[in-house]
């Protein structure tokens, strides 16, 4: 806290090939993560691994430009610790940006998917960032996980779409966390789209969870760069450097995006930790 005067209400989570969000910030303060205590290191290409503070349309804002997965061999502890930074920062508001691949027919790569529900593949089996003793300074034992995604900030995103003129790009749909590193197989791919989910990623669902469990209000965006292959007739195969790449072509449009979204939205103040200490 001594080393920023800045005192952020709003945070912003980088997914791969969108740090440039963090660039959008005014009067910037920024640390890398191996000068923070606590912070893994981000191994991943395109997740630059800073922390960049900063102010946005009146707002105060946070951003992770990179953040950490589960597959980099981090816990999952590790992995959402710094959403409890946020938390005890007087964060209120968390913004979760992601690159996935789509298995819904109407999402294309370059698409942006506004996330309304998740399906957390790892958290069903055992793998939760809440597991082991509950801290109750952050919230309870048994969260409730409905509604996770605010309905306001979705409903003020698609509407921002239509006055920017990218409502055509925009869809709400289900993201799926999967753990990663490799990406589907086609009986995989087959296999979640039957299961009715739209997007899929490596990242992003353990964060809500321990955002909507310390009381942090949501949203969460995908950028969908590439089709996830389902059939056994297409020669086509995902890479990193093609994610990467969508993610560069739709930095524009996902930066005006989340800008006007953070200067539309109200902030409360309700943050109970903060507001305690
Ligand atoms: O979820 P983010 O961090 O955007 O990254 C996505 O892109 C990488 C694969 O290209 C995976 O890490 C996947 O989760
Ligand atoms: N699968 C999993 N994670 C991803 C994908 C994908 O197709 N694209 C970007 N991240």
């Amino acid at each position: 806290m001594s080393q920023t005067r800045h005192r952020p209400q709003v945070a912003i989570i980088c997914g791969s090939g969108l740090g440039m969000l963090a660039d959008t910030l005014k009067c910037q303060d920024s640390f890398a993560y191996s000068d923070i205590p606590g912070f893994p290191q981000s191994t991943v290409q395109g997740h630059a691994g800073r922390l960049v503070f900063g102010e946005l349309k009146g707002k105060t804002c946070v951003c992770m430009q990179g953040r950490f997965h589960m597959y980099e061999g981090h816990s999952l502890c590790k992995t959402t610790f710094p959403v409890r930074v946020f938390k005890l920062l007087g964060v209120e508001t968390l913004i979760v940006t992601n690159a996935a691949g789509s298995l819904a027919d109407g999402l294309q790569p370059g698409d942006i998917m506004i996330i309304k529900d998740h399906v957390n593949f790892p958290g069903l089996v055992g793998l939760n960032p809440l597991s082991g003793p509950n801290d109750d300074k952050f919230g309870p034992r048994f969260p409730a996980m409905s509604g996770c995604y605010d309905k306001g900030l979705r409903c003020l995103a698609l509407d921002i779409a239509k006055q920017q003129g990218v409502a055509s790009l925009m869809q709400e749909g289900v993201y799926a966390m999967v753990g990663g590193p490799n990406f589907e197989t086609i009986a995989e791919a087959r296999l979640l789209h039957r299961l009715g989910v739209d997007a899929v990623g490596m990242s992003t669902a353990p964060e809500v969870v321990v955002a909507t469990h310390c009381g942090l209000r949501v949203f969460g965006l995908s950028l969908i760069t590439n089709k996830v292959v389902k059939s056994y007739e297409d020669s086509e195969s995902v890479n990193h450097e093609g994610v990467l790449e969508v993610g560069r072509l739709r930095s524009n449009t996902v930066q005006q995006l989340v800008t006007e979204l953070i200067s539309r939205m109200e902030i409360n103040n309700n943050n109970t930790i903060n507001n305690a200490v």
